[in-house]
């Protein structure tokens, strides 16, 4: 079985508030599998290629200062669904709307400091994984396998 993927960051906010952890903790009990992890310094020319659709908006020049203030967790996570399922254990974009219970909902406030990414679609997920992790993910059959799906 091929499993969906996606991509998510923890971005600098999440990892200098030491909730790496936690973030990754959620995914884990959910069930999905991690297949990539890196912790990196991204550069502007990454930033502005993962961000290319926002490039025209107002608040662009502070999301490259925010993405480049500090190192990030990049990972990709693999399973059924789980490129909509990472968007609903993230919260919403905006963190005063996302319910308690999400990673936005219960950790933060502002929308320019939402601790974390997630592909919000199957093909922008194989896309962000393509220019993060251009050696690759692990490729690894878990024995746990049988016990999350039927
Ligand atoms: N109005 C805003 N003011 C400041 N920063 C914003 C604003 N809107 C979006 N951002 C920042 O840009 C990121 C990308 O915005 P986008 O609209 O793609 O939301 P998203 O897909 O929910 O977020 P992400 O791609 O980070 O998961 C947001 O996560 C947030 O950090």
């Amino acid at each position: 079985m091929t499993l969906e993927r996606t991509y998510i960051m923890v971005k600098p906010d999440g990892v200098e508030r030491g909730l790496v952890g936690e973030i990754i903790k959620r995914f884990e009990n959910k069930g999905f599998q991690l297949v990539g992890l890196k912790f990196l310094s991204p550069t502007r020319t990454i930033l502005e290629k993962h961000y290319a659709d926002l490039s025209s908006k107002p608040f662009f020049p502070g999301l490259m200062t925010y993405m480049t203030s500090g190192p990030v967790v990049a990972m990709v996570w693999s399973g059924k669904g789980v490129v909509k399922a990472g968007r609903v254990l993230l919260g919403e974009t905006n963190p005063l709307a996302s319910l308690p219970g999400t990673i936005r909902g219960d950790f933060c406030i502002d929308v320019g400091r939402n601790l974390c990414h997630g592909s919000d679609s199957v093909e922008n997920a194989e896309k962000e994984i393509a220019l993060w992790f251009t050696e690759g993910v692990v490729s690894h059959n878990r024995v746990v396998e049988r016990l999350i799906y039927e």
